[in-house]
């Protein structure tokens, strides 16, 4: 296996020293499970690389997750790619088992930060009962509220760096060169839903189907 042929000499030391910092750092963090919930474009995915970096938490993106099994045409990715090209949920069968296999991963340990899951009332009910297995429970859901008439100039304008999750846009943070990631250079994308035409659809499943999920939690607390 590639992890445990890694030969320790061969790490630079700058690498060795800030994991070891961040270890030591994140030993005395408390357990945190989170729920981000907001429409596209409200900010879930740029505010939690700065949480999870700061609670040593996982991020775990249903929508990056699905994005990437349909790059790479997995089972998964092929049964999903046609609700999201129209932007509508993919089945929530398909979503609850990605979850409930990421949560096992070993970077989770301290909690996780859902960034667009639950989206219905279905996987929500389906989330409490894998983390009562767990003898786990959701400690805060924070609610990105805002209103739709913002979000079209945002989606329309947003380029994204694939392997790091690094967002731009074209008119409020703009790349240093365009089209370009400020730091490994690589080439930006667009995602093939961020559309006004697409956008409209992600709306309405918005509105419809996961604003019953913030009545879900407020009942709750
Ligand atoms: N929890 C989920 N349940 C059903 N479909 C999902 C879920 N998460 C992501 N998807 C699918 O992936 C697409 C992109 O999701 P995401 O990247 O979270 O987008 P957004 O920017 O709209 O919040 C959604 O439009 C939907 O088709």
């Amino acid at each position: 296996m590639a992890s445990s042929s890694v030969n320790l000499e061969d790490v630079p030391s700058e690498s060795l020293m800030s994991e070891l910092l961040r270890r030591m750092k994140c030993a005395s963090k408390p357990e945190k499970r989170l729920i981000l919930i907001g429409p596209p474009g409200s900010g879930k995915g740029t505010q939690s690389p700065m949480i999870k970096d700061e609670y040593c938490l996982c991020h775990l993106a249903t929508g990056d997750m699905l994005r990437a099994a349909v790059a790479a045409k997995t089972p998964l990715g092929i049964k999903a790619k046609e609700a999201m090209d129209k932007g509508e949920l993919v089945s929530d069968d398909l979503v609850v088992g990605i979850i409930d296999e990421a949560m096992k991963k070993p970077s989770c340990q301290k909690g996780f930060i859902l960034d667009g899951f639950p989206r219905t009332v279905v996987q929500a009910q389906k989330l409490d009962e894998m983390l009562e297995k767990q003898g786990a429970k959701i400690d805060k859901v924070l609610d990105f509220a805002i209103d739709d008439a913002i979000l079209e100039e945002r989606i329309t304008g947003r380029w994204i760096h694939p392997a790091s999750g690094r967002t731009y846009h074209t008119k409020f943070a703009p790349p240093k060169v365009p089209g370009i990631d400020d730091v490994t250079g690589e080439p930006l994308i667009q995602r093939k839903d961020d559309t006004a035409a697409v956008l409209k659809s992600r709306l309405e499943a918005f509105h419809k189907q996961t604003e019953p999920v913030i009545d879900y939690y407020s009942k709750k607390a």
